[in-house]
């Protein structure tokens, strides 16, 4: 049964993403990217609630007025460490925050590593299907080189997970 922690986890993502919606042509609200994460892990075989939690909430200090310290006093330090591990600091230049994903993937903790893979998984899918709102078929041909280069570095962490993208890596040649 879900815990009442998760459930907090997954309404106070709703409430900070409910102004957002995703990029593709029918505007998704944004949360249903952070609950397909979590979903991602579950199938995987995660039961490691902070880490289940850590997925909804990966993208609210990233893309709300939410910081880190926020999360800490809702959620505990666990659930905040993996919400910090999984966040890319915004006042870096885009092309460094793209670089320091792949170097990062290398060092950072397996649990922060399995929100990392289930991200891409998302995202990737969602390319598959979708020309993001403003992106060139260039720019959507170049994420799935760039993904790669990430998942790479995180390889070692979920069989299952790395299956399933790599499935999408082979089907455009990357692999
Ligand atoms: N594929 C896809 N992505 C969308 C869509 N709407 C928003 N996004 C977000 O866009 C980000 C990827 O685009 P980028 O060009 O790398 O980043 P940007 O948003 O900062 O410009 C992802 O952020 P992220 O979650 O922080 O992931 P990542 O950049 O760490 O991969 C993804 O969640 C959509 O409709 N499809
Ligand atoms: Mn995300």
């Amino acid at each position: 049964m879900a815990s009442l922690d998760f459930m907090k986890s997954l309404q106070f993502a709703a409430q900070k993403h409910s102004k957002q919606r995703r990029k593709d042509p029918e505007g998704t609200p944004y949360v249903n990217h952070v609950i397909n994460v979590c979903t991602n892990l579950v199938e995987a075989g995660i039961e490691d609630e902070a880490v289940l939690m850590a997925a909804l909430l990966h993208d609210v200090v990233e893309d709300t007025d939410t910081t880190v310290g926020d999360v800490e006093q809702l959620f505990g330090t666990d659930v905040a460490s993996l919400v910090h591990e999984v966040t890319d600091d915004k006042s870096l230049e885009k092309a460094e925050r793209k670089r320091l994903q792949i170097v990062n993937a290398a060092r950072s903790t397996r649990r922060a590593n399995l929100i990392k893979l289930a991200d891409k998984l998302d995202n990737l899918r969602d390319l598959q299907i979708n020309t993001p709102h403003g992106w060139t078929e260039e720019r959507r041909e170049e994420y799935f080189v760039w993904a790669k280069q990430v998942v790479d570095n995180l390889r070692g962490t979920n069989e299952q997970l790395e299956r399933e993208l790599d499935e999408i890596f082979s089907q455009r040649n990357l692999l």
